[in-house]
């Protein structure tokens, strides 16, 4: 066998397969520059044609030829049928993955002939059958995923558990008892199936185990289980009591909140003249029930209890930046119809109506520790930045309980809105000028704040911090925030985690080549139309950088694209495809390797500059 049967074999799969993305250029003799295959010693050993919407099933004879195979990747298109049991006689595979398409029916037994398979990925699609012990040939694996298909029956003990890290057999028509090597795995390893035993509920055939163990065997964990519960059970005299203290208990404390409640909802009604009702989270009110969709002083209120605890009357100022003329002041702020706009990460925002024409955003930080005196000082230095691309912060408020910010009201909301909401219709589709427009904004945003010193970062790039104006001009919000508020835990993940730059553990400690990778983030949702939380992409386990690097190769850049960018001219496409590569550079996984912010600007204006179509567009620019 050499590179020309190879050959062959590849260009069977191609017209059995029928990818709309086969582009292969076979006039050039050899395969190995072919998009998704790679050579080794003058052979096949890559084949990699990942989402390239492949269907139809592979025929037998075409992978007895392509015996050099060390991985393949077929996952995320639409084959279909049985597997072909000639992908046996590639006894070099290593990595096999085919997850996310049709294939169905029992796996081949010489499929178990595989003996140097390391990682197997079978998931999500309709293979039948049982696991059979056959598995425990594949003694080099690392990952079995064999998720959501209909293997039945139960699971031998296989023994394979001394390399195996990754197992997933969750959805499938499996039961029976868990087998001993397995049960170190994750439940969700298992749910989905009619299994039982650790690390799901017990199997209740060992319930009914006698509670009298044998004098020779020693209790099963079962029977000492029972015993402990035995032994904790209360007499239903003890239990009543209990269950009369509580219920008395509970009455009381609701008996004392109502009056503190009265108490204070009369204070306040006096100083804001308006009735509320109080948030989950602080006791601060945000509705008024007055059934206009707009929750009545929630900031204001939440400033005047603050304020009124802990400041004398000099204090309850706002703060104003620049030569702005003050419009309006705290009192004005106290009484103007309040909307809530969303929770971040810093804190709750909403929209203050003040008058006909004046709407502000209002930030109320929470988790501020850091002394008034340092606050006051950061916040100065927020305040001083301007730029036509950053959401100008027009004044701020703090006492020693509360620190709002006061921020324009940007009307069209976040560019996260505006690609993912409303896919399901009544959307207009976003075209390539748009979208590259509202990149350079960002940008343009960004490289500002990057040149007022080294040290002077975003910390917080995502696409609900970039905000638009009625003409998508954006504007990125939130600038200087992440220095100000304690970190999240690092554990919990948030909106924030698909931005952030793998060498960004702790949210606090920001840099400039990290708001790079976030914004390299925002530009491959920008282009694909994904969100980088995308639950595809989350089963995968990758994150947007990756997938889109997975997925890109030459000819299927395509496959990428937000399906509204489609039916763009050729120019465009170019000019798309240059983005992509300005996304990947931008979320290099080295620090170093990313490009400043400046040249990300420069290479955006001769991009957009290239575009015939933008040509009026570049005059504005
Ligand atoms: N100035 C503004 N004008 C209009 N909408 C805004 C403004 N500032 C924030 N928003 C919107 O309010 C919502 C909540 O914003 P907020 O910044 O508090 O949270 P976030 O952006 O979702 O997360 P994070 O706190 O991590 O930045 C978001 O949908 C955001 O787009």
């Amino acid at each position: 066998q050499t590179l020309n049967s190879d050959r062959t074999a590849l260009l069977s799969l191609r017209s059995s397969v029928k990818g709309r993305t086969f582009l292969w250029n076979i006039k050039q003799t050899s395969p190995c520059s072919w998009s998704g295959v790679k050579c080794e010693n003058n052979r096949v050993t890559i084949l990699r044609l990942p989402a390239a919407s492949l269907s139809n099933t592979i025929p037998e004879g075409i992978f007895g030829n392509l015996t050099n195979l060390r991985t393949l990747s077929l996952r995320l298109n639409a084959l279909s049928g049985t597997l072909p049991s000639d992908l046996s006689l590639c006894s070099n595979l290593r990595h096999i993955y085919l997850q996310g398409n049709n294939f169905s029916g029992e796996i081949p037994k010489p499929f178990f002939n595989l003996t140097k398979l390391v990682k197997l990925n079978l998931a999500s699609n309709t293979f039948t059958g049982e696991i059979s012990s056959s598995f425990e040939k594949f003694k080099r694996l690392k990952t079995l995923f064999l998720e959501n298909n209909q293997f039945s029956g139960s699971i031998p003990d296989l023994d394979l558990d001394l390399d195996l890290v990754q197992f997933n057999v969750s959805n499938n028509l499996l039961n029976g008892s868990i087998p001993k090597n397995l049960q170190r795995f994750e439940s969700d390893s298992f749910l989905g199936t009619s299994l039982c035993g650790k690390p799901l509920k017990i199997c209740p055939s060992e319930e009914t185990v006698p509670s009298q163990p044998s004098k020779r065997a020693p209790p099963s964990v079962v029977e000492e289980k029972k015993k402990e519960e035995e032994k904790s059970k209360l007499s239903g005299g003890a239990i009543a009591g209990i269950v009369i203290g509580c219920v008395v208990g509970f009455a009381l404390i609701v008996l004392i909140l109502l009056v503190l409640c009265r108490k204070k909802g009369n204070e306040r009604s006096r100083a804001v003249d308006i009735s509320t009702v109080k948030d989950q989270e602080g006791g601060i009110p945000v509705e008024n029930g007055n059934g206009n969709g707009y929750s009545v002083t929630a900031v204001a209120a939440a400033a005047m209890t603050g304020n009124a605890k802990t400041d004398g009357p000099a204090s309850k100022k706002l703060v104003f930046f620049g030569n702005a003329s003050r419009v309006f002041d705290l009192e004005d702020l106290l009484r103007a119809s309040a909307e809530v706009l969303g929770k971040g990460t810093f804190g709750t925002a909403y929209k203050a109506v003040l008058d006909a024409v004046t709407v502000v955003a209002v930030k109320r930080l929470k988790d501020v520790l850091m002394p008034d005196k340092d606050f006051k000082e950061k916040i100065e230095l927020v305040g001083a930045m301007d730029h036509e691309n950053l959401v100008p912060l027009r004044a701020y408020y703090f006492s020693r309980d509360e620190k709002l910010l006061v921020y324009d009201f940007m009307p069209m909301g976040s560019l996260s809105a505006l690609l993912h909401g409303n896919r399901g219709g009544g959307r207009s589709p976003l075209n390539w000028e748009v979208r590259s427009r509202i990149a350079l904004g960002a940008a343009r945003g960004l490289d500002y704040l990057h040149s007022q010193g080294v040290t002077t970062s975003h910390g917080n790039v995502k696409s609900s911090n970039i905000l638009l104006t009625k003409s998508h001009d954006a504007k990125v919000s939130d600038f200087g925030l992440s220095q100000l508020v304690a970190s999240p835990s690092s554990t919990t993940p948030n909106r924030a985690t698909g931005y952030r730059a793998p060498e960004v553990t702790d949210p606090k400690r920001v840099s400039q080549k990290g708001d790079v990778y976030s914004f390299g983030v925002v530009v491959l949702e920008l282009i694909t139309g994904k969100a980088p939380s995308n639950s595809v992409m989350n089963e995968e386990g990758v994150d947007l950088p990756r997938w889109v690097k997975s997925v890109v190769r030459e000819e299927w850049r395509r496959e990428v694209f937000d399906s509204e960018l489609l039916s763009l001219a050729t120019e465009e496409e170019v000019m798309m495809e240059e983005m992509v590569e300005l996304g990947i550079e931008c979320t290099s996984m080295h620090p170093d390797k990313r490009p400043e912010m400046s040249q990300v600007v420069r290479k955006i204006e001769n991009l957009r500059r290239s575009s015939p179509s933008l040509d009026q567009v570049n005059e504005a620019d």
